[in-house]
């Protein structure tokens, strides 16, 4: 049963559904809103697919473009990342592909996305809400309710505070091995509407760095690696227009 059975599963024929909110039982008792519980419409189904689509390929791609510009640029951190790689897999075989279990297992792998991620959040204005009350800041005034407040990531990622005693502009992946606040990391957002396909994006990136750097090493390029992060584009996300590396296989053999 996948997302897409489960949307199908509950199609509507009609055009147009009024939302009616439905008691639940568990939030009778807060002022939080019940969820809505109802069917969707076919163009609501297709709105779903097609934002899917979007939000499912480009983060990820754009991630891992970021992740060979610091395997480029660290080659300390890379020949640590492939040791750690090595250790946990001898030779990728079709019989012995890195699986979910195996992935879990590797936490250095883990902390070295999460220190690019947090370095290089691919969507830093993605994290938007709207206030249902009014409030008021200090310095700023009252804000209306509806307004749309995004939070500065950099701020969060980039603050000596929340991520020293290690400068927080070195890229440092050890820096996770020490408990954090929950919100000073959020590349993914955070709350109930965070990013669904966060624990997907999270695997698939894994998979693939673990099956690639086992066969190849990034080399950088000077300038024109430099160039790269330096030339961006902000579209759904914001990412390198290029990211220029040089790719040289493991056994030495072919470069
Ligand atoms: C590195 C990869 C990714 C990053 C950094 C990322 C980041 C984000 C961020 C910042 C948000 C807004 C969260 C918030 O407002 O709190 C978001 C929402 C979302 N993302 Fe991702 N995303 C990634 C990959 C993916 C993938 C692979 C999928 C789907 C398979 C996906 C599907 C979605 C969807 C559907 C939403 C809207 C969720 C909602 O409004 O309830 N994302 N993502």
């Amino acid at each position: 049963m996948d997302l897409l059975q489960l949307m199908l599963a509950s199609v509507s024929d009609d055009d147009f559904i009024k939302d009616q909110p439905v008691k639940t039982g568990t939030n009778v008792d807060t002022d939080i809103e019940p969820p809505l519980v109802r069917k969707m419409t076919k163009h609501e189904i297709a709105s779903n697919i097609f934002l899917f689509m979007i939000a499912g390929y480009e983060t990820t791609s754009t991630a891992l473009a970021y992740v060979s510009y610091v395997l480029a640029t660290h080659p300390n951190e890379q020949s640590k990342l492939q040791a750690h790689i090595d250790a946990h897999f001898d030779s990728i075989t079709e019989d012995d592909m890195p699986n979910y279990e195996k992935i879990s297992e590797m936490d250095y792998l883990d902390m070295f996305i999460r220190e690019t991620l947090r370095m290089y959040p691919i969507a830093p204005n993605a994290v938007t809400r709207q206030n249902t009350k009014e409030f008021h800041i200090d310095g700023v005034g009252v804000i209306p309710i509806g307004t749309s407040i995004t939070a500065n990531q950099y701020s969060l990622h980039f603050n000596p505070d929340l991520w020293g005693p290690v400068d927080p502009h070195t890229f440092y992946p050890e820096r996770f091995t020490t408990k954090r606040h929950p919100l000073a990391w959020v590349p993914f957002g955070a709350g109930p509407r965070n990013c669904v396909g966060m624990r997907f994006a999270l695997m698939e990136m894994k998979i693939v760095l673990v099956r690639f750097l086992k066969i190849y090493s990034i080399i950088d390029c000077g300038e024109q690696t430099r160039q790269s992060i330096e030339q961006l584009e902000e579209m759904k996300v914001i990412a390198p227009k290029n990211m220029i590396v040089r790719l040289q296989c493991r056994d030495e053999q072919i470069s």
